[in-house]
């Protein structure tokens, strides 16, 4: 073990600073040993004092760019959260040649390219294990454990948040408004939760994904981003008669056309492992050539969950330190003159099966026009369930599950469905992932 401790300074003192600061303290023994040298928090940069941790003597400043400024901090840690005083932040520590380490996925998934290219420029490193899937060691495994393969997809359920709404809500009926609460105050929401609730966090942490999945620069901006608040207990029960879960997946597959990337509900067969995910946890299940599929769960948010990936990157960059080494991988798992542009298959040229529901009047001959629709678009039909008519109503909801159909053939179905006479309001659609390949 060297006997120089790695000095570090930890920006925010929220949920994951204070969950960072006392884990290094806790298992600051284990810690060293497996980092070949101490960790030393030298600074912290935080607005207020956070009665979860005990800071002792360490330095305190309530401006955080102080910390990056600080001449003895080798590893900035960010943990306040956002793009803007973030990024300024983080660009401060790399232009004073210190490392990085940030749970920050809005930051690496909106400004990562930039970010990178910056941290190279100034012979430092930016580690972000903790940005995707908390707790979970997903960059790990995609930058290293699967770097023999051609990945050729990926399907998660990767924000905790909208997993245990969508679980609570299920198991004990409880209601969206009072789970998203409870979430908050258990630390697993977005300073915004609508960024957990209507799919851009899981959009954020897709587009890490699939970058280092497939060798692609980092496209926010093409992900295709559908949340949790329009589904229906209604939807959730129907999927369960059917034999099928609803979860909130990121789904980004390699094919000819090139690389779908979306983030949506989707009803997924309920012996499949990723439908059996609940709670505050995620899971990735990550399809490569030589491995085949491969499942990685855990916590995905959560103070200590978190901290362990933020002290995992710590521990990377101080063994690098102290072997007085540049970083040997590359920011996103690929020499960057490899990293390829791929083009984003449009929404419409998707292929999944999928889940209709309608209220049609319950009369002769609204089925037949229906399947005729559907046959005129060349989709064909897996089941249709009609249910029966509430006391004294005439209408009655009709479920569909259709075969593997592309995205635009059902838009087109679904549109001359909504025009029919017969059928009331709008078809509410959720896609199906078989997750076989
Ligand atoms: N909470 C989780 O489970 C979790 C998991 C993975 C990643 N993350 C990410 O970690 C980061 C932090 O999340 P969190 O949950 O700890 O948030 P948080 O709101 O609990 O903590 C952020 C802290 O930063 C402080 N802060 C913000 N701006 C500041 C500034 N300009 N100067 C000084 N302090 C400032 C806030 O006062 C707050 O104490 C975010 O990027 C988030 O997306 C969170
Ligand atoms: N708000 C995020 C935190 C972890 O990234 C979630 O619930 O998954
Ligand atoms: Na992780």
């Amino acid at each position: 073990m060297t006997s120089q401790a790695v000095k570090i300074g930890i920006c925010g003192l929220g949920t994951v600073g204070s969950g960072t600061f006392n884990v290094l303290g806790r298992n600051a023994e284990a810690i060293a040993a497996r980092a070949q040298s101490s960790i030393e928090v030298v600074h912290v940069g935080a607005r207020r004092d956070n009665p979860d941790c005990d800071l002792g003597a360490t330095r305190v400043s309530r401006d955080v760019f102080e910390v990056a400024r600080d001449p003895d901090v080798q590893i900035l840690v960010e943990l306040i959260g956002g793009t803007t005083v973030a990024k300024d932040l983080v660009e401060e520590a790399l232009r004073n040649g210190k490392h990085v380490v940030t749970a920050n996925k809005a930051l690496i998934a909106e400004f990562g390219n930039e970010l990178f290219a910056l941290a190279k420029d100034h012979q430092a490193v930016i580690c972000y294990e903790a940005a995707v899937a908390g707790g979970i060691p997903i960059i790990k495994a995609l930058r290293e454990g699967l770097a023999g393969n051609r990945i050729e997809w990926l399907a998660g359920i990767i924000n905790g948040t909208g997993n245990f709404i969508l679980s609570e809500m299920r198991d004990k009926g409880r209601d969206f408004a009072d789970v998203l609460a409870e979430a908050q105050a258990l630390g697993y929401a977005e300073a915004d939760p609508t960024f957990d609730v209507e799919g851009i966090d899981a959009a954020h942490k897709l587009v890490i994904l699939a970058s280092l999945a497939f060798g692609m620069p980092l496209r926010f901006s093409s992900v295709y981003t559908e949340g949790i608040t329009r589904l229906t207990p209604q939807d959730v029960e129907y999927a369960e008669e059917l034999g099928y879960r609803i979860k909130h997946l990121g789904v980004a597959k390699q094919s000819k056309a090139g690389i779908e990337l979306r983030v949506h509900p989707t009803l997924i067969p309920e012996a499949r492992l990723l439908a059996n995910v609940n709670g505050v946890k995620n899971a990735v299940l990550v399809e490569g050539d030589a491995v085949g599929p491969t499942l990685y769960y855990g916590a995905g948010a959560g103070a200590e969950p978190t901290a362990s990936a933020v002290v995992a990157d710590i521990v990377d960059l101080a063994r690098e330190l102290s072997a007085g080494q540049s970083f040997r991988v590359p920011s996103l798992g690929f020499a960057d003159e490899c990293l390829n542009d791929l083009p984003v298959v449009p929404m419409a040229e998707v292929v999944t099966p999928w889940y209709l529901r309608m209220v049609a009047e319950d009369k002769p001959g609204v089925l037949s026009a229906i399947a005729t629709i559907f046959s005129n678009e060349g989709i064909s039909i897996e089941a249709l369930i009609q249910k029966a008519p509430a006391e004294g109503e005439t209408r009655v909801p009709l479920i569909v599950l259709t075969n593997r159909a592309m995205q635009g053939s059902v838009d087109k179905a679904v549109s001359a469905i909504e025009a029919l006479d017969s059928i009331s309001g709008e078809v509410a659609r959720i896609r199906v992932e078989v997750l076989d390949g």
